[in-house]
């Protein structure tokens, strides 16, 4: 099969007029489709209404008991079932899930090294069988940024993470392209300017513009992630505007395409 695994973020699904853009747009896309949602933004906010302030930690949000109880709401169920049913309307058989429904994504608690993460999970498994099966009924699976342990806790795990292990997973016997949609241009020289996009990067660029601080914060997991995908056998990654991914899919110049090989540039 040819599959594509989308990531849509935050900062998207937080403007309602952007985020049925996008919807319209996935629905669009042609062949199989994971669409996987993030959310961080609402997590912060609505936290932050319950007196929990938000703390990220290179992207990645430290997650105590109080947190795993917002982000749980926010992602698994008022993000992921009105994205659901606005693809419902979109005629699209959307289904929504957490890695525990269905033991779809089994992940195991990040152990403490120099931060404690809390209750946030790397992920170990995914039951690509069961995903098969989905996307042979031509349903549209769609993930939110919460796993389980199997031993009965629920965790907290990055969603661009969760997209980068599904293609993972999933480019063992498919042909996966993987999609992170976003509200920049793609990886900017200066983030405030969506001209100043890099068309493409590799390993060593990025480590350059990290150590220069051009990439930080929520970009750093989206590479991790896009890096990882590719040397696990993923065949593509892209990461862009969601208003453009449709331009991605048919090939068209947009965003930044990440090469697999440091040599690829030179
Ligand atoms: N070099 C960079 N180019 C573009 N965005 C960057 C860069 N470095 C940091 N960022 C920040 O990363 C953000 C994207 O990460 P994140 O907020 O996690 O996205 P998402 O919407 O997918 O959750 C951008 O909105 C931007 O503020
Ligand atoms: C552990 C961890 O960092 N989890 C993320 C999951 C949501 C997410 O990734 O949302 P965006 O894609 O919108 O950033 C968080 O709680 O922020």
């Amino acid at each position: 099969m040819k599959i594509s695994i989308v990531k849509i973020g935050g900062n998207v699904i937080d403007d309602p007029a952007k985020l049925q853009e996008f919807l319209m747009l996935f629905a669009r896309l042609e062949g199989k489709k994971i669409l996987v949602h993030g959310g961080g933004v609402m997590a912060s906010k609505f936290g932050q209404q319950l007196g929990i302030e938000p703390k990220m930690v290179d992207g990645r949000r430290i997650t105590d008991e109080a947190t795993l109880d917002v982000v749980t709401m926010v992602y698994a169920g008022m993000i992921n079932k009105k994205i659901v049913a606005k693809l419902q309307q979109l005629e699209q058989n959307a289904m929504g899930f957490t890695g525990a429904d269905g033991n779809l994504i089994r992940s195991a608690k990040r152990p403490v090294k120099d931060i404690d993460y809390g209750f946030v999970g790397d992920v170990k498994e995914v039951d690509t069988e069961l995903m098969e099966v989905l996307l042979e009924k031509d349903v549209v699976p769609v993930f939110s940024a919460i796993t389980h342990d199997r031993k009965g806790n629920l965790l907290n795990t990055n969603a661009d993470t969760i997209a980068s292990e599904i293609a993972t997973a999933m480019a063992v016997k498919h042909t996966v392209r993987l999609y992170f949609c976003f509200n920049k241009a793609g990886v900017l020289i200066d983030e405030h300017n969506d001209d100043s996009l890099v068309p493409k990067i590799n390993e060593d660029i990025y480590d350059e513009l990290k150590r220069d601080n051009v990439i930080h914060s929520g970009m750093i997991p989206k590479l991790d992630n896009a890096f990882s995908a590719l040397h696990k056998g993923v065949s593509n990654v892209w990461l862009g505007k969601a208003e453009n991914l449709i331009l991605a899919s048919k090939g068209k110049k947009s965003g930044t395409n990440i090469e697999r090989h440091r040599y690829d540039l030179y």
